[in-house]
């Protein structure tokens, strides 16, 4: 940490004769103005500061954006931190927006102060901003490059003296903590997937962009309940670090999520991505030709992430699917499209996962997706592998509500249509995709909802398959149980507990 630590030495007494040191200056500086050269006048008055500054019992504490070559993280933290407490009233601010940024950022200028206060003890923070008597190389963390730097910044932390141990100990700790804080709230979530490293180059690296999926847990069309213990599960895994240090557990968690095509499984990595602002690994297996590729990109992936193995039966060979199989579910998903000269197994890629690589980092969440879940290699299933298995289903009514009031700010459910698309979405499987694009259809909340009517009706010509059981049933009225079936497992949450 480059802090030091400076007391300022005692004042000279011959003071007595000025009513203060700023007086004292003035008249030294007419003095000089009408006398002497300007560097001269410089020099003498930064002297005359230097050894005649007035007693006083203040310290303070110089915090210097570089340690050597590297960033201070105490520099960046001051700045994150100290941007918080900026008042309306101050005078020179600098902004700016780098192309990766959301919003503007704003930053002090050239001698700022700032007064901040904390459990008794009154601080002032000072920016200040030199010119370099030489250029020194500096590390730019983003990049890795060398640079060249003219000019020396840092902050001056002022306190009274008596206060040096709860600044140091706790005040400096504080704002350190404050600015992760408030960072993770500002983070921009990225997506990183993978990428040739150069072109006479034949291995992968991760490469990263913003991540724009705009879904959330507010726009997930899903059973209430199963969304309410999802969002519960990951607040509690991210609260429990102490929890898993004390079990000797490694801090991750795992979900599978199956269901059919277009039922919201990429929608809801995205969600939970966006709600705790952990950046996404998405490994295409498919695009991984060797074991060592495989160990090197999960070494590199950052903590607070989610690894991400979409159609986890289709992208890795399994024991027991020899030859080219061409599993299809009927939608055109799911394809195996897997080579076989690919040197890992599942059980490898679930191994070292389990091992080594969640050893490596802490808050980590692993996704696996899949439209066969009666496919997967029991190794999956097995209890401890996937701590949670969640069942995307078709759309309910509950979930038309929602995209309706999503989609086209419709709330009148006693709207003719509305009702009658209820009902049919009741009985007929129909997913939340093929809702969503008809009810982009049209701004007309009629029109969009009419073209939806048509829709489903013509599915249900179509697509005898998509009626469900109850539809059968209904015929004589009579309720033979198979109904209940079909709604108990469209809102099944398992969660395997260790
Ligand atoms: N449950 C849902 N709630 C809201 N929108 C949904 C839901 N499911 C799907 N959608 C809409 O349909 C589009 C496709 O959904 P998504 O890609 O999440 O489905 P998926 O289950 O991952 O499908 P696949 O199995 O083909 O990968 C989404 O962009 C979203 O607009
Ligand atoms: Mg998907």
């Amino acid at each position: 940490m480059a802090v030091s630590f400076s007391s300022i030495p005692p004042a000279s007494t011959i003071f007595g004769a000025y009513a203060s040191v700023s007086a004292f200056i003035m008249l030294i500086q007419t003095m000089l103005n009408q006398l002497v050269p300007r560097q001269v006048q410089q020099y003498v008055l930064n002297m005359i500061h230097h050894y005649f500054r007035p007693r006083t019992n203040n310290a303070t504490i110089v915090v210097e954006e570089r340690d050597g070559m590297s960033g201070n993280e105490v520099y960046t933290a001051a700045e994150t931190y100290l941007c918080t407490k900026i008042r309306p009233d101050i005078e020179r601010l600098k902004i700016s927006k780098r192309h990766k940024d959301v919003g503007v950022n704003i930053k002090f200028a050239q001698c700022e102060k700032i007064a901040d206060f904390y459990d008794g003890v009154e601080m002032e923070w000072r920016f200040v901003h030199e010119e370099r008597k030489k250029t020194s190389k500096v590390i730019d963390e983003d990049t890795d490059n060398v640079l060249i730097e003219s000019e020396k910044r840092y902050f001056e932390l002022c306190f009274d003296k008596k206060d040096k141990e709860k600044v140091l100990d706790s005040y400096i700790p504080f704002v350190l903590e404050r600015a992760k804080v408030i960072k993770a709230e500002n983070k921009i979530v990225k997506l990183h997937t993978l990428a040739c490293a150069a072109s006479y180059s034949s291995s992968i690296v991760w490469d990263s962009i913003n991540l724009e999926h705009p879904s959330t847990f507010d726009t997930l069309a899903m059973d209430p309940g199963i969304k309410k213990s999802i969002i519960e599960d990951l607040n509690r895994f991210v609260r429990r670090k102490e929890f898993y240090r004390k079990v000797g557990r490694a801090w991750k968690r795992g979900y599978l999520l199956y269901g059919p095509p277009g039922t919201g499984k990429s929608s809801l990595i995205a969600a939970i991505a966006n709600y705790l602002k952990f950046d996404i690994y998405d490994l295409e297996l498919t695009n991984v030709k060797r074991d060592s590729d495989l160990r090197k990109l999960l070494l590199r992936t950052g903590n607070r992430s989610i690894l991400v193995i979409e159609d986890i039966d289709c992208t890795v060979e399994l024991p027991d699917r020899k030859g080219p199989s061409a599993s299809h579910d009927g939608h055109g998903h799911g394809q195996c499209h897997r080579p076989r000269d690919h040197q890992f197994t599942l059980s490898g890629l679930l191994n070292f996962i389990d091992g080594l690589w969640s050893s490596c980092g802490d808050e980590r969440i692993i996704i696996f997706t899949t439209n066969n879940k009666d496919k997967l290699d029991p190794a999956l299933l097995r209890p401890g592998r996937m701590d949670m298995h969640i069942h995307m289903s078709y759309l309910t009514p509950d979930g038309f509500k929602l995209l309706a009031s999503t989609y086209l700010n419709f709330h009148d459910s006693h709207h003719p249509c509305f009702l009658e698309i209820e009902d049919m979405i009741n009985n007929m499987q129909v997913t939340p995709a093929e809702v969503a694009e008809e009810l982009m259809k049209s701004d007309d909340a009629d029109v969009a909802l009419g073209g939806l009517v048509n829709f489903l009706k013509c599915k249900k010509k179509i697509d005898p398959n998509a009626v469900t059981e109850k539809q059968i049933d209904d015929g004589d009225g009579e309720d033979d149980g198979k109904e209940k079936e079909v709604m108990a497992d469209d809102s099944d949450i398992e969660l395997v507990t260790h």
